[in-house]
């Protein structure tokens, strides 16, 4: 049985991004705010249309704090932001949707979400993708390193040194992997299904768009920032 060791300098890097990752905790308030009020569809919408914004602005701050992304070359991180943010956005609120809350509040979040105004044909999928999270049970370093690695991911369009990605991305997947066989010693495979998430997490990035122009009611108006992010408008 090889005995798994995190060096120094995997604990440090480990350090830095779960530091960076406690700084973005603004999704929180829209569990809250989903919990306390019971939205229209027009509401939900705007809910989600400035969480989603925010939500652009702390995945950059949180990319900047990953050692080496700074070096790269500057059109590559506007592409790797692009490229990630839907599935950062989708991998928050799954995170975000497994937080254990007091008895009966995941049932209320989970029937505001249905009733929200998203289309029908789209809940599924998306619940799928939220409880296949919640029955990994992740802890705070894995949530942390799958949201660098999925933000490091080298065939985003339009990136050009993939090489240099790869080279921010390798230690953090080494990381993790250990991280995962340490916290979860019963399951060596562990490790294996974290990453086959953020392969069921492109399917759902893949109808992002279709879901907001689809949400129930119309003219969805949309802010820059969001139109640059999703393919709407
Ligand atoms: O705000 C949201 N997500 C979100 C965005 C940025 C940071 C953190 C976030 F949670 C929206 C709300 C918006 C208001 C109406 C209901 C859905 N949201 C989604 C979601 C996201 C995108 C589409 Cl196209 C469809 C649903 N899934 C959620 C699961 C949750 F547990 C949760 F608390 C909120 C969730």
């Amino acid at each position: 049985k090889e005995k798994v060791e995190i060096t120094k300098e995997q604990k440090a890097l480990t350090k830095v991004i779960v530091e960076a990752y406690n700084r973005h905790q603004i999704p929180q308030d829209v569990a809250k705010k989903l919990l306390q009020d019971q939205y229209s569809v027009e509401e939900n919408f705007l809910l989600l249309t400035e969480m989603a914004t925010s939500q652009v602005q702390v995945i950059v701050e949180f990319t900047k704090s990953i050692p080496g992304f700074l070096s790269l070359d500057h059109e590559d991180q506007i592409a790797l932001l692009k490229g990630s943010a839907v599935e950062a956005m989708f991998l928050r609120s799954a995170q975000v949707f497994s937080k254990k809350m007091p008895n009966g509040h995941n049932g209320i979040l989970e029937e505001r979400i249905r009733k929200s105004g998203i289309s029908e044909e789209f809940i599924t999928p998306m619940f799928n993708f939220y409880k296949s999270i919640i029955g990994l049970h992740m802890s705070l370093e894995e949530q942390a390193l799958l949201t660098a690695i999925t933000i490091l991911t080298p065939d985003r369009p339009y990136v050009k040194d993939h090489q240099a990605v790869e080279k921010l991305q390798e230690p953090m997947l080494d990381v993790l992997r250990k991280v995962c066989v340490l916290q979860h010693p019963q399951e060596p495979q562990y490790f294996a299904r974290l990453l086959g998430r953020l392969t069921e997490l492109r399917t759902l990035t893949h109808y992002h768009a279709e879901m907001l122009t689809s949400w129930r009611m119309n003219d969805h108006k949309f802010t820059p920032l969001l139109c640059e992010i999703w393919d709407v408008q």
